[in-house]
């Protein structure tokens, strides 16, 4: 080296030391700035708003997003035989292949390129043909790559689709993330869109970064073969140390002037969700809105979540036009303007003898170096394509970060629910104000507190031992609850609205936690819930008998279903409808009553120890009603029922009785003592129903004789003096 190039060498490597140090202290302040920041703002925040687009993207990018991505790809790739890696490693061939098939492209394009210059047609028309057989095998190569990306990002999406499926629907999860965690809105685009967004950013992500990494360090390795041919050039050894400032102070600048797309692209995907859910709940309740002409509210509703939706999308590609045309200035113009700087420095630097292997057609060497040209223009060129999309890269991560984070959440709190870990936020209003106001609820638990409850697996009674029935939010409905119910009681629950009564079932079948003392009850089959509405399960009339059962687990025969059928009265809907096989949208054609009274065969054909009946004869005739009742109790079967109608009395033995404010009584039922009480009360009703329309006629009357309020006894008394 002579002493101009190592100043020039020192100069470089100096300049470039202080570079890299003075924005080592920038990002250092940055992030000083960014953690005060980030604690501030988690002193402000009172719920546990646990959604993905509430964490900072810069946060996300780094070890965190590292720690979810190798959680996630653990499920991803279990194992090394899985047939996940086997198309991880076909998808590597391909890209790899198409890699060295473009540099040898790139070397025939020279080859084409000088024989033209030569006028050589042989060598022209034998170049095309080998560039018409490579192009077959790269054609397949091209649309390989395509097929191999797509199913990998399959068996991706399969394999965590199932794992999150499988976590989903153990130990009641589904019940648990909507009804006693507040973390997970929209579980159902967690599970579908999330998922499947995230699996399909992530194998493109893969060979966006795979492929240009390859490429960049064979192109790289070729390009310093071709260096390495041309001794006499000056000034190529300094190219290397010039493309890392260019390649870094893109990088830096761009990265600097990011917009943060992984938390635009979480939230984005949240108001989806929101939006999404709003539809299901019109679609769900569709009769009641045609009902009330309720349609304004929702479509305002709608109309309000779609603009918010819109906003945030228009946002994103607002924000993308502006980064797109920076990343589109630096990576491509300002490099294909520095590349044939570093292409024309070889040639005119270069001070050797003439390059021609033909001093008779080409003494000055003029194809040669058209062909060297060529191939270092098309491999620049390629060099540069696959560092921009290595660079453009950085948003696609950032983006990723944010479908991970919503996948890694969900999953997160499918585990904890699964081991009851729950976190519920208290409810607020748009505005963050606190909304309830239950008048009736004293006190309110601290939220988020463990359940601490012991719960006992008994032979056949259910004994609460001092147990608190405590909603999801935290409210305390009745502080403690001790009674003990026998397979022989039949036990009447009343009590005004929003008392508890519901809640004792969900407490007594384990759907709600138990935050202090001990429960025994017998195992969760030994109870089957019937609700006002009873859900209609998907398939045949013999399904929604035997429901959660299947066909073929149905322990009964056809002559047997019929029996059970009769037992509720519903009989005649077998020929009505076509069959016990035929396969009906049940919910929709049948009448409220005959879904009551199909939801009640079902403990004709389970059989159950206890039979937990929340208001569900509402709809179905007080004599059925009775003889349904009846044949329940013949077959054994223990009856807890809630409800308002008196004519339910008579087949109870024992009264659970809640008072709204915490109190409860639980005693045996005096049927007859307590119809001739409710008469008395009633009658007593009626009569004092009438006093006001009394006291009105009354005083009619005095003003019609033009008598004033108080005289009345004394005028009679004075016309009789
Ligand atoms: N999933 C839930 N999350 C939070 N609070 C709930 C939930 N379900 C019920 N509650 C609250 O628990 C209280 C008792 O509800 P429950 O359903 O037990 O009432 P109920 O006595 O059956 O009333 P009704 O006669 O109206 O059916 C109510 O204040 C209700 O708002």
């Amino acid at each position: 080296m002579n002493p101009i190039q190592t100043r020039r060498a020192k100069i470089l490597a100096i300049s470039s030391s202080f570079a890299l140090i003075i924005y080592l202290i920038r990002r250092y302040r940055r992030y000083v700035i960014l953690k005060k920041r980030q604690s501030f703002a988690n002193r402000q925040v009172t719920t546990t708003s646990n959604t993905p687009s509430a964490l900072p993207i810069k946060k996300a990018l780094n070890k965190q997003f590292f720690h979810q991505l190798r959680v996630i790809v653990r499920i991803l790739i279990p194992r090394l035989r899985s047939d996940s890696f086997l198309l991880l490693i076909t998808h590597l061939a391909t890209l790899l292949t198409r890699t060295f098939l473009s540099i040898y492209i790139a070397h025939l394009d020279g080859a084409i390129v000088k024989s033209l210059v030569q006028r050589n047609a042989r060598d022209f028309l034998r170049a095309i043909s080998i560039f018409l057989t490579v192009a077959l095998p790269a054609s397949f190569i091209n649309s390989a790559i395509r097929f191999a990306e797509s199913k990998l990002a399959l068996a991706f999406r399969s394999k965590l689709t199932r794992y999150a499926y499988e976590a989903y629907f153990r130990n009641q999860t589904y019940f648990r993330v909507t009804n006693l965690d507040s973390r997970l809105l929209t579980p159902d685009q967690n599970l579908t869109d999330d998922i499947e967004t995230f699996t399909t950013t992530l194998t493109h992500l893969f060979s966006h970064l795979t492929k240009p990494f390859f490429d960049v360090a064979i192109i790289s390795w070729s390009l310093i073969a071709m260096v390495r041919q041309r001794k006499n050039a000056r000034g190529l050894k300094e190219v290397p140390a010039m493309l890392a400032v260019i390649i870094s102070v893109t990088f830096m600048a761009l990265r600097r002037l990011s917009p943060h797309f992984g938390k635009l692209v979480s939230e984005e995907a949240r108001r989806r969700g929101v939006l999404r859910f709003a539809h299901t709940r019109v679609i769900a309740n569709a009769e009641e809105i045609a009902f009330f002409d309720g349609h304004e509210v929702e479509k305002n509703w709608i109309f309000k979540l779609y603009d918010q939706l819109r906003e945030q999308t228009s946002l994103i590609i607002t924000k993308k036009l502006w980064f797109i045309m920076l990343e589109q200035f630096l990576m491509k113009y300002f490099w294909h303007a520095c590349g044939m700087v570093f292409i024309a420095i070889p040639f005119l630097t270069y001070d050797g003898p003439a390059e021609t292997d033909d001093p008779i057609g080409d003494p000055l060497g003029i194809s040669t170096r058209t062909e060297a040209f060529t191939i270092s223009k098309n491999l620049l060129a390629s060099g540069a394509d696959a560092l921009e999309r290595i660079i453009s890269s950085y948003k696609e991560i950032a983006e990723l970060a944010g479908h991970t984070n919503r996948v890694y959440t969900m999953l997160n709190v499918f585990d904890e629910c699964s081991h009851e870990h729950y976190q519920k936020a208290s409810v607020t209003t748009h505005e963050g104000h606190h909304e309830h106001a239950l008048s009736n609820i004293k006190k309110k638990m601290t939220l988020n507190q463990r359940a601490e409850g012991q719960i006992i697996e008994s032979e056949r009674d259910i004994i609460a031992d001092n147990v608190p029935i405590i909603t999801p939010n935290g409210d305390i409905i009745v502080e403690s609850l001790s009674l003990t119910i026998t397979p022989n009681m039949h036990v009447l629950i009343t009590g005004p609205n929003g008392c508890g009564k519901s809640s004792f079932f969900r407490i007594v079948r384990g759907l709600w936690p138990i935050y202090s003392g001990r429960l025994h009850r017998p195992k969760p089959s030994s109870f089957f819930l019937i609700p006002q509405r009873p859900y209609m399960c998907p398939g045949t009339l013999r399904d929604q008998i035997i429901y959660p059962h299947t066909a073929n687990q149905a322990f009964v025969d056809d002559n047997e279903l019929m029996e059970i059928l009769n037992n509720v009265e519903l009989q005649q809907i077998v020929q009505r409808e076509g069959g016990l096989n035929a396969e009906r949208d049940w919910k929709d054609i049948l009448s409220g009553g005959e879904k009551q009274r199909l939801g009640l065969a079902r403990i004709f054909y389970h059989k159950p120890k206890y039979a937990l009946l929340d208001e569900c004869t509402s709809a179905v005739s007080i004599d059925v009603e009775g003889k349904i009742y009846e044949r329940a109790k013949a077959l054994g079967i223990s009856l807890l029922t809630i409800t308002h109608r008196p004519s339910l009395w008579a087949y109870h033995t024992h009264l659970l009785q809640f008072d709204g404010d915490g109190r409860w009584t639980f005693e045996v039922l005096n049927t007859e003592k307590r119809l001739t009480l409710k008469g008395e009360k009633e009658r007593l009703e009626s009569q004092l129903a009438g006093v006001p329309e009394i006291q009105q006629r009354l005083t009619e009357l005095r003003q019609l004789l033009g008598e004033g309020p108080e005289e009345n006894g004394q005028n009679e008394d004075s016309d009789g003096d």
